[in-house]
């Protein structure tokens, strides 16, 4: 059985093939591994498809093989299947498969109509843009069918950036991923065209390098032993907006940490339950029990904020850095024994890009090089959150609900993070659970939630990981 790191890894094309060979190394005839990865997808075709006819494209290369293997086993099952192949295949497990189907084989899509559709134009070799006939061919067999499943990955998307290379792609209703993800099945804008997403695993094993998608953490409640500064001591320092260090506070109290102490001048108006110190953030921050800090939420940005800064710096442990903070700080700042976490959005992903000099294309690129440039773990957000970490790990949050796209849920997720990295987590752990924990938090809330209700249920989220 395919550990759960299998499961969860994301691979480059190259990765991918360098697994293939493998299993190839180890015995396997390249059309056995065809067969059985597209029996394997056969059989959610069937169950999708639940008696309905199916129109299959094939392309020249393996997508194409599989597409073969796919209409045969459904045709065994059953179905009424019907195969579009503009090409002729060209590598031989290709070959073995079109001999496989023996049946009829249409090169044009004509007035091909029918219920349910499978893309097996291109998958991960895709190499450069459809051409003109292709991508015409793809998006009216799309339209003319009930429903679009693509397999591996839409025809048309590069399977290790997520870039759509051409206009007006169909939009899939399933995806079915080969053997483990690829970048697209993850990134934007690739991720918006694939709908419901399922791994067909064919027994790929687990690459220590290989980038994961987060998965749900394994939490442990407290121990029988713990007091509330062995579970960690959390302080967050507030600025000229309490309301975005309250928020965060609110979370932290709910996401592991034993003790969550806000520093601010001015009290809030907030609960009971949340420990305020208005005295000096130096002497707030005075103090060795402290496990980790987040500054950034609501901090504001001019002379006193950089002061609190530097004083939070200063504290030499876990550090989370969000918001203001993140357009405060300077490369010179940073003592490398820290462990910092920086929670970016794209703007301040921007920000600290232009101070670290860093002129990677793309966010994934970007991110990395960041990480790598500051020492730091960074965490950016968006749809698509990527954590990247120093030492190369990249993590990529599954999709959340985009109900979360509010003002202020940036400041819960930073209030998870440091909770869980005062909690003992690292970073770049930290940064998981805490994505994680917010997406299952924001999935508890519903739709249209206020941050305040998201921060509240960060306690549910967190009882669903134990
Ligand atoms: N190895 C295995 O046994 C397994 C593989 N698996 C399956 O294999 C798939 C990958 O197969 P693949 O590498 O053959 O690539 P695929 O995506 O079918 O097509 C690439 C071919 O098309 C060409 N080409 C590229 N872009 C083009 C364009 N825009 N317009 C026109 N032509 C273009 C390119 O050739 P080129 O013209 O660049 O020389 C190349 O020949 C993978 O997604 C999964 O479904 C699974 O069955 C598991 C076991
Ligand atoms: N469409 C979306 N889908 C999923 N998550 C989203 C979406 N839009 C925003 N988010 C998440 O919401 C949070 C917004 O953070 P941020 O922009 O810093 O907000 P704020 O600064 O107002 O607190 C991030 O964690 C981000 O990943
Ligand atoms: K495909």
């Amino acid at each position: 059985m395919a550990s759960d790191n299998a499961l969860s890894q994301i691979l480059t094309t190259q990765q991918m093939r360098d697994a293939e060979q493998r299993i190839f190394d180890a015995g396997m005839p390249e059309f056995d591994l065809m067969q059985l990865a597209s029996g394997r997808a056969a059989e959610w075709v069937r169950r999708i498809a639940a008696g309905r006819s199916v129109t299959v494209l094939c392309g020249p290369g393996n997508n194409g093989g599989d597409g073969y293997v796919i209409a045969h086993c459904l045709q065994k099952a059953g179905l009424e299947v019907t195969i579009v192949a503009p090409e002729a295949p060209k590598t031989p497990s290709a070959k073995q498969a079109l001999a496989l189907w023996g049946d009829d084989v249409l090169t044009s899509g004509g007035s091909v109509q029918g219920e349910v559709f499978v893309d097996c134009l291109f998958g991960s070799g895709l190499t450069r843009k459809l051409s003109g006939e292709h991508s015409l061919l793809l998006r009216d067999l799309a339209e003319r069918h009930q429903m679009a499943i693509a397999l591996d990955v839409p025809s048309g998307i590069a399977s290790d950036s997520g870039a759509v290379l051409n206009e007006r792609l169909p939009r899939f209703d399933v995806t079915l991923a080969l053997g483990a993800w690829k970048f697209a099945h993850c990134l934007l804008p690739a991720r918006d065209k694939m709908g419901t997403q399922r791994l067909v695993p064919i027994g790929v094993s687990a690459l220590e390098e290989a980038a994961v998608r987060v998965t749900k953490p394994k939490l442990a409640p407290p121990a029988f032993a713990d007091h509330k500064y062995s579970r960690g001591l959390a302080a967050i320092v507030g600025g000229d907006m309490p309301g975005a260090s309250v928020l965060a506070a609110q979370a932290a109290m709910r996401a592991g940490a034993g003790y969550v102490k806000l520093a601010v001048h001015e009290a809030p108006n907030a609960g009971p339950e949340l420990v305020v110190d208005t005295s000096h953030v130096r002497v707030a921050l005075d103090d060795k029990r402290i496990n980790a800090v987040l500054i950034g939420p609501g901090l504001a940005r001019h002379e006193g904020s950089i002061k609190a800064l530097e004083t939070a710096l200063k504290c030499k442990g876990a550090l989370v850095l969000d918001a203001d903070a993140l357009h405060l700080v300077e490369p010179h700042m940073l003592d490398p024994q820290m462990s910092v976490l920086a929670t970016p959005h794209d703007g301040e992903l921007d920000a600290l890009c232009r101070k670290f000099a860093i002129v990677a294309d793309g966010r994934m690129a970007r991110a990395k090089a960041l990480a790598a440039m500051s020492g730091m773990v960074i965490c950016a957000k968006g749809p698509d959150t990527i954590i990247a970490s120093p030492q190369g790990e990249v993590a990529i949050a599954p999709p959340a609900p985009s109900w979360l796209s509010i003002a202020g849920t940036g400041d819960v997720l930073a209030g998870i993070a440091v909770s869980r990295m005062a909690n003992g987590s690292d970073p770049f752990t930290a940064a998981c659970e805490a994505v994680w924990l917010h997406g299952e938090a924001a999935r508890i809330c519903g739709p249209a939630f206020t941050s305040l209700e998201l921060a509240q249920s960060v306690g549910r989220a967190l009882a669903r990981c134990l």
